[in-house]
């Protein structure tokens, strides 16, 4: 039987969002017997008939919906945009009615993780817009509780809610110690989580 692995899946368009889905790789392969599999998702065009190229020019392969369904947790990450996640992520998630309807992702845990540019410009707001879709295929929201001790020390991101980084000008894609290490413990939770739910 395959390794059971945890989706990391995200949308970056200048990178902040990938590099903290590094660090959430990082604590899911902590873990023993799970592994991270990171995939993004295609940026959308105004042109909506313009197809991506399969491959990307850089950075994480395209997510395909069978990976999806396969998953055994699921980590979403998103710049924050105006206080909610980026089109092409939303894009993705209406594609997936089909796994919907075979109840495909039911019982198995989700996070979410975002960047933003500003302090109060939203972290939560979006990490809870895409919460929504994921309670709707009937997954197990996944926060991250206060036992980690840089909930209460970070003066960027990071959240109850989930992962979050603050980017602004100066540390765009460079998150503070304490962003990373609630990067990392939200992917060995979420791989914890889904090794227990598997069961
Ligand atoms: C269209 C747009 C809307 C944005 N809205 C917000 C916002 O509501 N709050 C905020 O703090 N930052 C906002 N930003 C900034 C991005 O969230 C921030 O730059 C983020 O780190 C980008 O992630 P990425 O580097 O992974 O692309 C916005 C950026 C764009 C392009």
């Amino acid at each position: 039987m395959s390794t059971p692995y945890v989706l990391i899946l995200f949308y970056s368009r200048h990178g902040s969002v990938s590099e903290m889905a590094k660090y959430i790789a990082r604590g899911v392969n902590s873990v023993n017997n799970i592994e991270a599999k990171v995939r993004q998702v295609p940026p959308v065009s105004e042109i909506s008939e313009a197809i991506a190229d399969p491959i990307p020019t850089d950075g994480a392969p395209y997510v395909t919906l069978d990976e999806l369904t396969d998953c055994a947790g699921l980590a979403l990450g998103s710049p924050s945009y105006f206080g909610a996640m980026a089109a092409p992520l939303k894009h993705f998630i209406d594609q997936t009615s089909t796994i919907w309807m075979t109840g495909g992702l039911i019982d198995k845990p989700a996070c979410a993780f975002t960047s933003a540019s500003s302090m109060h410009g939203g972290h939560e707001q979006c990490l809870q817009s895409m919460m929504t879709p994921l309670l709707h295929h009937g997954m197990i929201w996944a926060g991250l509780p206060y036992k980690h001790k840089a909930l209460i020390n970070t003066v960027t991101g990071g959240t109850p809610y989930g992962a979050s980084h603050l980017a602004t000008a100066t540390r765009e894609n460079t998150l503070s110690k304490d962003e990373i290490s609630l990067c990392e413990a939200q992917g060995k939770r979420i791989a914890e989580l889904a090794l227990k739910l598997a069961n």
